[in-house]
């Protein structure tokens, strides 16, 4: 692998200083060619990599307001709203069954492309912040939908049946306003996440910090997003935090990140260098035929949430899940 050169970060479209500063420490993500070896190796091993050469979606490089505002048709896409800048995800199913007290942080808004773009041109400080995310689909108009075809889809169905992934599940538009974030969470799915416009700083925790991330419960509405506030953390109420350490990479135009299932994910989109557009990739991870112990993290999380699941299903009551918990475990297992 070739001398890694520490550019300046002028050098680099952005500046370190434009990052948050947060109380855990980070190792940068490797960066690597896409026919460097051990770029697939870190994949088949399930570790975050950059993949700065794999053209994979060069095609939507030019996806900047003004195409996609003339080319994706007239459409409604999902837009959802914030009071803050932040962008924590929900599940609507979960609210009903959980308990009706839950407030959603974010609403969902359908607005045309071209209301959002004038809703991000007219924005000023202290107005909600909006982001779009939406699924690439064939309501899109023809020059995206050409665009999407031009994608490098003989790598990526290489590495697909290579790493004995599921299918393709989809792929989501994302057009957010600098400085929203997406705060940490883990998804069920391999994900290739390509930047095309603007910085995002990604920063990746390995799944076995489940037990200093303090997930919400699996019947939350919150399921898979992390309690902790990075601005603002509660070391008292979640000690397991004050051992997190981390990896980060700021993906820049044509940038592959790859952030395997499970792994924690807090995405930011830079402060002071405009929107950001980006398109992911999710597949479905299949269930390993021979099961090897020790079980890996991944695996360990997928039976915890079986269990929680279960006693859900058992006890029909919420509240009744941590009581007994508490009562299988301390004295006993601790
Ligand atoms: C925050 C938002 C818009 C949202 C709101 C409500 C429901 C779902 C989602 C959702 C899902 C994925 C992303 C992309 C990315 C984070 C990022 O790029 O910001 C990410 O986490 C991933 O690719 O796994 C972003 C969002
Ligand atoms: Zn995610």
């Amino acid at each position: 692998m070739g001398r890694t050169t520490t550019m300046n970060s002028s050098a680099l479209g952005w500046d370190k200083r434009q990052l948050n500063k947060y109380f855990f420490n980070t190792e940068p993500i490797p960066r690597l060619s896409c026919h460097d070896p051990l770029a697939e190796e870190l994949i088949a091993q399930e570790k975050p990599v950059v993949l700065t050469d794999t053209k994979l979606c060069d095609s939507a490089l030019k996806w900047d307001l003004d195409y996609l505002s003339e080319n994706m048709g007239s459409e409604k896409y999902m837009v959802f709203v914030s009071k803050d800048n932040k962008f924590k995800y929900y599940d609507e199913a979960k609210i009903r069954q959980y308990s009706s007290n839950f407030i959603p942080p974010t609403r969902r808004v359908d607005m045309s492309f071209p209301e959002f773009v004038r809703k991000l041109q007219e924005w000023k400080e202290g107005d909600e912040r909006i982001y779009l995310q939406q699924g690439l689909n064939n309501t899109v108009g023809q020059a995206i939908v050409m665009d999407f075809l031009q994608f490098n889809w003989e790598w990526l169905n290489v590495l697909q049946k290579k790493n004995n992934w599921g299918p393709l599940t989809s792929n989501l538009l994302l057009v957010g306003m600098e400085s929203n974030i997406t705060p940490v969470h883990y998804d069920e799915q391999q994900n290739f996440f390509c930047q095309l416009i603007g910085y995002k700083r990604c920063i990746l925790f390995a799944p076995e910090y489940y037990d200093r991330l303090y997930p919400y419960p699996v019947y939350h509405p919150h399921d898979r997003q992390s309690q902790v506030d990075f601005e603002n953390p509660d070391f008292e109420k979640f000690p397991g935090m004050a051992h997190l350490e981390g990896v980060e990479t700021v993906l820049g135009p044509g940038e592959v990140l790859h952030i395997p299932m499970y792994w924690w994910h807090q995405i930011e989109s830079l402060p002071n260098l405009g929107h950001t557009v980006s398109v992911n990739f999710w597949y479905k991870g299949v269930p390993t035929e021979r099961v090897e112990h020790p079980l890996k993290p991944q695996q360990k999380l997928a039976v915890m949430r079986n269990i929680e699941k279960m006693l859900l299903e058992a006890l029909k009551d919420p509240a009744e899940v941590g009581p007994l918990l508490r009562a299988l475990v301390i004295g006993r297992y601790t």
